[in-house]
């Protein structure tokens, strides 16, 4: 163990090793990465890392071409084949692409002259015709088609033979599986398969609430689905595809196509049914190039799905046969890349951050990075359990990414150095590497949940089955009090007209608002004093909080944004107990005989009334003024359609949806949101849609707005 750590901090000896044996090293490292990336579909360096090293052993092996072997990484496409698929040779190889590293205009153009230099042109040669494509950031893939039916799917491999994933590939809804007429007997379609950033998100959100593993990045993501033996797992994953070349193709003799230029070629693609990017355009010379390379990396950010460059290939087939090929990339193609989206750096700290609705998150506070083309400072580690599944802990060396609009993350801790010394020392020499973390043995969290919320100093809890830490603050925590405000504002809580979004922020930010109790001291000339009030409306704003304060039960218990607490159980609740008192101190079991109340929710009703803070702010509510009829319990409507499950859908002629929805609970029904067998009626409206088409097919009743009056009489159905 120490051995390694002295190694380490030890003044790079690789330095002055031999450069036989550094390049040795260096490409036993990268060979161990590749293994992770290709392979097992799990990275554990940033892609920058990876090229930063690929880049060392390309310069030194530049300097020593007498050692440079057929099977140094620089030299061949790297890949294999998983076991239990099968492999596929490919009839025309899967090759690399020469990547232009430097991200500034320079790149376009020294790719333009290098290309013009290989074809022999002086200056006064017309400038070259070039096809300028986003480079998507998935896996390759060849689609092979025989009389316009799919018939083989395969991964690059090491570009050679690669592994039959066609059962995986037609879950892809995007990938035709039969073409239309009249396309060539044989045809090899070369494409990328990718996932989208959001359904990414949504995949990894899914599993961090499940408790199961997340995916570093899209590409992984898809990597992994792409080489999964059992369809059904690829066929949850959504992927998508992107066509941008060709493979094997019918020979014109035989009756094939003849294209000319690649660009002829992609939008015959898309007559046939392939998707081809939108951004894909025919750019000529280097300055329409360069041009291309902003334009494309300005909406970077935007686009629904991650690329790492821009791919400009030369447009006529001629002069690509002309310019032809090195040993593992075409001479008339280059990618060029934009800042990586994934970059290693250190864990100063991790403090919390209390979001609008009281989930704590713990934030990563790094040494700043530059990241997705901006310099981050803090990346999100979503949760504790994250955390520890990760295994971060504060000085670690992590990765961060920063990708599209989403808030930074750490997706995940730098391997170690044991593993690094131990892979890449070759005759006891290490080699030196800016990154990793100390050796250790078994993993001791050094970041704690905090018992209290930093912002308000209440409680923080975790429920049983969620991942997230809460602050049980609610109304009384400043980070939650904005959506605390709006959601007690809003139509089927207090309905107080007028109160929205930017009224809201106005008013917290000034500091007028710290309370939903404050909402009821505002007068006039606090309101006149915020940005573009005029007296006008501040009296429209006075005059809708003062007909607030007569309210109903349900409706103040739903307007105070309890956890759990929808519209459904305030009314069960008031219902059950009568008075807002009796609520608040009631027991846990005794709050669990109230309909459709479970432990969960009865537990978070108890822990919410027991804070004094809490009961602080209904009573200095009441002492402003608001107030509900109590004690209705006797007299509500008889329970016509108690045990019932009703549907609304579509529009009705009188009545809104709301009302129907309130005259329906009050006469004991449950109202749900998609019809099933166990839905009693189905009441619909004009414009009914699929709930509508769902009832008739299960053979549930279905009601229009008359029938359902009917039925609330007592006469009905
Ligand atoms: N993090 C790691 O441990 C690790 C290990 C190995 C490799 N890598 C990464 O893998 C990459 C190197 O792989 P490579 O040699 O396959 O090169 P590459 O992936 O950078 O480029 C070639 C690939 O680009 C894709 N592509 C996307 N859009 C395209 C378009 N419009 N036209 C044509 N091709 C398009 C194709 O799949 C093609 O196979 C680097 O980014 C490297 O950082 C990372
Ligand atoms: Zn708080």
């Amino acid at each position: 163990m120490t051995d390694n750590l002295d190694l380490f901090s030890a003044p790079a000896p690789a330095d002055q090793a031999q450069p036989a044996i550094k390049i040795e090293a260096l490409r036993n490292q990268l060979n161990h990465w590749a293994h992770q990336y290709y392979v097992l579909d799990e990275p554990t360096v940033p892609d920058a890392e990876y090229d930063r090293v690929f880049r060392e052993l390309q310069a030194l092996e530049a300097a020593h071409p007498d050692l440079i072997t057929p099977d140094s990484p620089t030299q061949r496409v790297i890949g294999a084949v998983m076991e239990g698929l099968a492999s596929v040779r490919h009839a025309v190889p899967m090759l690399s692409i020469h990547t232009e590293t430097d991200t500034e205009a320079t790149g376009a153009q020294a790719f333009d002259a290098r290309v013009r230099r290989e074809l022999g042109l002086s200056e006064s040669d017309p400038a070259i015709e070039y096809v300028a494509e986003p480079k998507f950031d998935g896996l390759a893939m060849s689609l092979r088609y025989e009389n316009g039916r799919l018939v083989q799917a395969a991964t690059r491999g090491d570009g050679e033979v690669g592994e039959d994933v066609t059962h995986n590939i037609r879950t892809i809804r995007q990938i035709p599986l039969t073409l239309p007429g009249g396309v060539p007997p044989l045809l090899e379609v070369r494409g990328e398969v990718y996932m989208r950033r959001a359904d990414f998100d949504a995949l990894n959100e899914r599993q961090r609430e499940q408790g199961g593993k997340t995916f570093v990045n899209p590409r992984n993501a898809a990597a992994g689905a792409v080489r999964q033996l059992d369809s059904g797992i690829t066929a949850q994953r959504p992927l998508s595809f992107f066509a941008y070349g060709l493979g094997a193709i019918t020979p014109p003799g035989d009756g094939g196509p003849v294209f000319r230029t690649h660009y002829e070629m992609l939008q015959t693609l898309k007559s046939w049914g392939f998707p081809v990017a939108a951004q894909v355009q025919i750019a000529v010379g280097a300055t329409e190039l360069v041009a291309f390379h902003q334009q494309v990396g300005a909406s970077r950010d935007a686009l629904p799905y991650d690329i790492d460059g821009v791919v400009y290939k030369v447009n006529s087939l001629q002069l690509q046969r002309d310019l032809g090929f090195k040993t593992r990339e075409p001479r008339w193609a280059v990618a060029h890349k934009y800042p990586a989206q994934e970059m290693a750096t250190k864990v100063e700290g991790i403090d919390v951050q209390v979001g609008r609705t009281g989930k704590i998150t713990p934030v990563a506070r790094l040494t700043p990075v530059f990241v997705g083309g901006v310099t981050v400072t803090n990346a999100t580690l979503h949760n504790l359990f994250e955390i520890r599944k990760k295994g971060v802990r504060v000085g670690d060396q992590v990765i961060v990414r920063r990708a599209g609009d989403v808030i930074p993350e750490v997706v995940g801790v730098m391997p170690p150095l044991t593993d690094a010394t131990e892979v890449i020392s070759v005759d006891g020499v290490p080699v030196k590497r800016p990154h990793g973390n100390p050796p250790r043995e078994i993993y001791v969290p050094n970041f704690r949940m905090p018992k209290a919320c930093p912002v308000c100093g209440s409680a923080v809890v975790r429920e049983k089955g969620e991942a997230n830490h809460r602050c049980t603050g609610g109304l009384f925590c400043a980070a939650q009090r904005k959506e605390a405000i709006l959601h007690f504002a809003a139509r089927r809580a207090m309905d107080i007209e007028g109160l929205g979004d930017k009224l809201v922020d106005q008013l917290v930010d000034a500091n007028v608002i710290r309370t939903l109790p404050d909402l009821y001291r505002l007068g006039l000339t606090s309101l006149i004093a915020l940005e573009r009030m005029a007296e006008k409306s501040a009296q429209n704003v006075l005059a809708a909080l003062e007909k607030s304060k007569q309210t109903t039960l349900p409706r103040f218990l739903f307007g105070l944004g309890l956890r759990h607490v929808g519209e459904a159980t305030a009314k069960d609740l008031a219902r059950h107990f009568g008075t807002l008192d009796a609520i608040m101190d009631a027991s846990v079991e005794q709050l669990l005989q109230v309909n459709d109340v479970g432990p969960v929710v009865a537990q978070s009703l108890h822990t919410f009334f027991q804070q004094p803070h809490n009961r602080e702010v209904v009573e200095q509510l009441r002492a402003c003024g608001v107030t509900w009829p109590e004690g209705l319990v006797a007299e509500r409507a008889p329970q016509i359609l108690a045990g019932k499950t009703v549907v609304l859908t579509g529009t009705l002629p009188t009545l809104s949806r709301d009302a129907a929805k309130d005259m329906l609970e009050a006469a004991g029904a449950k109202v749900a949101g998609s019809v099933s067998k166990k839905t009693s009626y189905v009441v619909a409206g004009e414009e009914a849609g699929s709930k509508l088409a769902k009832a008739q097919e299960l053979g549930v009743p279905v009601l229009d707005e008359a029938g359902m009056l009917e039925l609330l009489s007592g006469q009905g159905v």
